[in-house]
């Protein structure tokens, strides 16, 4: 089964159009002022509307939203779907207001942080923030791949957290994920994609066994 891809953290025409050519299935703007791939409603609705009509679903990332957050990233960007950095309920009941797919992030650190039910449609699982980070995704940080293993994961989800071009086969191998995201191992310095790490990265996620 094809292992699909969401590169994260888009910026700039140069990343986007690479992350579309790369063949990724997922594309994702972060709105997050602290962070260093933070983009505005406007920045993010000029990348997204001109994207291939094909090309990868576009993903907003929301750190405890408001829903007035959300409506108004909405009015300029035309998302796909919301990955939200709350607790569950929360993300569920963005789900119900705004009627899109939600993916809520979980950070793991054992096993026992694996959630077990959840009534959203998919689940980021990556590692938590290291000591002192103050975003909780983004940090380039993984966590033990082998936690997921025999997980019996609720709803489909995604490995992230620390992935780049050169561990991303042996990732997938360990955590069984059948999909993985990616900001930080795609960039020659933080907020900067490289194309070609995108391309590498890609083509090591679809080539894996
Ligand atoms: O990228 C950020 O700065 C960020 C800030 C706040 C919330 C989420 C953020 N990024 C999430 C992602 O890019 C991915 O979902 C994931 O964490 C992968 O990150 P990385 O370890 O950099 O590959």
């Amino acid at each position: 089964m094809t292992v699909r891809v969401k590169i994260c953290g888009l910026r700039d025409r140069a990343g986007l159009d690479a992350a579309c050519e790369a063949g990724a299935d997922w594309v994702g703007f972060v709105f997050f002022a602290r962070s260093p791939r933070h983009v505005t409603a406007q920045e993010a609705g000029m990348l997204a509307r001109t994207m291939p009509k094909a090309g990868p679903q576009r993903i907003g990332l929301f750190v405890r939203p408001t829903d007035v957050q959300i409506a108004e990233v909405l009015d300029h960007v035309p998302l796909d779907g919301l990955q939200i950095y709350d607790d569950a309920a929360r993300a569920t009941a963005i789900r119900a207001r705004f009627g899109l797919p939600v993916w809520l992030a979980a950070g793991i650190a054992s096993r026992a942080d694996l959630p077990q039910a959840c009534a959203v449609d998919g689940l980021v699982i990556e590692s938590r923030p290291p000591t002192g980070s103050d975003r909780p995704g983004g940090n380039a940080h993984r966590f033990d791949w082998a936690l997921t293993q025999k997980w019996q994961a609720p709803v489909p989800w995604l490995l992230a957290g620390g992935l780049d071009p050169d561990n991303v086969q042996l990732a997938i191998r360990q955590s069984g994920a059948r999909a993985v995201d990616v900001s930080s191992g795609v960039e020659s310095a933080p907020g900067i994609k490289s194309a070609t790490l995108i391309h590498r990265f890609v083509q090591a996620a679809r080539n894996s066994a």
